[in-house]
C-alpha cells in the first residue's frame, strides 16, 4: 500500500495529522504538499496526487482542503480517479466496498482529526466487494469515454 496525500491550505493542519497516523501505521506516503499554511489553489495540489494514481504509481490518495469538496471534484476531471468526500465511517466503508473510490477527499473544517483518523483507517482497510458494484463501477469507465471533449 502507497498512498500519495495532499492539501492545500484550509487542509494543511489536517494532512500533517494523517501523516503522523500513516506513520504510526506504518503505511507509505509521499506528501505532494501543500508544505505551509500559506494559500494555495487546490487544483494545483489535487492534479499530481490524481495523476500518481491514476498512472498506478500509488495505490490510492487522500485530499484535504477546507470542505473537501473542491479536491475531490478537481481530482474527478482524470479518466479512471474516483474521488469519495467522506465525512463519516458509513460512506467511508461504502465508497470502497461499492465505488472502488481510489481517492478519500475530507474537510478539515468539517471534521476533527480523530474521525478523521477513523474514517482513514477503515478507507484503506476496506476492499471493493465487486460483484454488482463492478458492473456499475464499469459503467463509471464507460461514460468517461463517452466524453466528448
Ligand atoms: O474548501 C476548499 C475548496 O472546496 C478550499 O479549501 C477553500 O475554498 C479555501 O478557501 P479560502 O481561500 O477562503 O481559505
Amino acid at each position: 500500500m502507497k498512498v500519495a496525500i495532499g492539501s492545500d491550505h484550509g487542509g494543511f493542519r489536517l494532512k500533517e495529522e494523517i501523516k503522523k497516523f500513516l506513520t504510526e501505521e506504518n503505511i507509505e506516503f509521499k506528501d505532494f504538499g501543500t508544505y505551509s499554511e500559506d494559500a494555495v489553489d487546490y487544483p494545483d495540489i489535487s492534479y499530481p496526487v490524481a495523476k500518481a494514481v491514476q498512472k498506478g504509481e500509488y495505490t490510492r490518495g487522500i485530499l484535504i482542503c477546507g470542505t473537501g469538496i473542491g479536491i475531490g471534484i478537481a481530482a474527478n476531471k482524470l479518466p479512471g480517479i474516483r474521488a469519495a468526500l467522506c465525512h463519516d465511517t458509513f460512506s467511508a466503508r461504502a465508497s470502497r466496498e461499492h465505488n472502488d473510490a481510489n481517492i478519500l477527499t475530507m474537510g478539515e473544517r468539517v471534521i476533527g482529526p480523530g474521525l478523521a483518523k477513523d474514517i482513514v483507517k477503515i478507507w484503506l482497510s476496506t476492499e471493493f466487494a465487486g460483484g454488482r458494484h463492478l458492473r456499475r463501477v464499469q459503467k463509471i469507465c464507460q461514460l468517461e469515454e463517452k466524453r466528448d471533449y
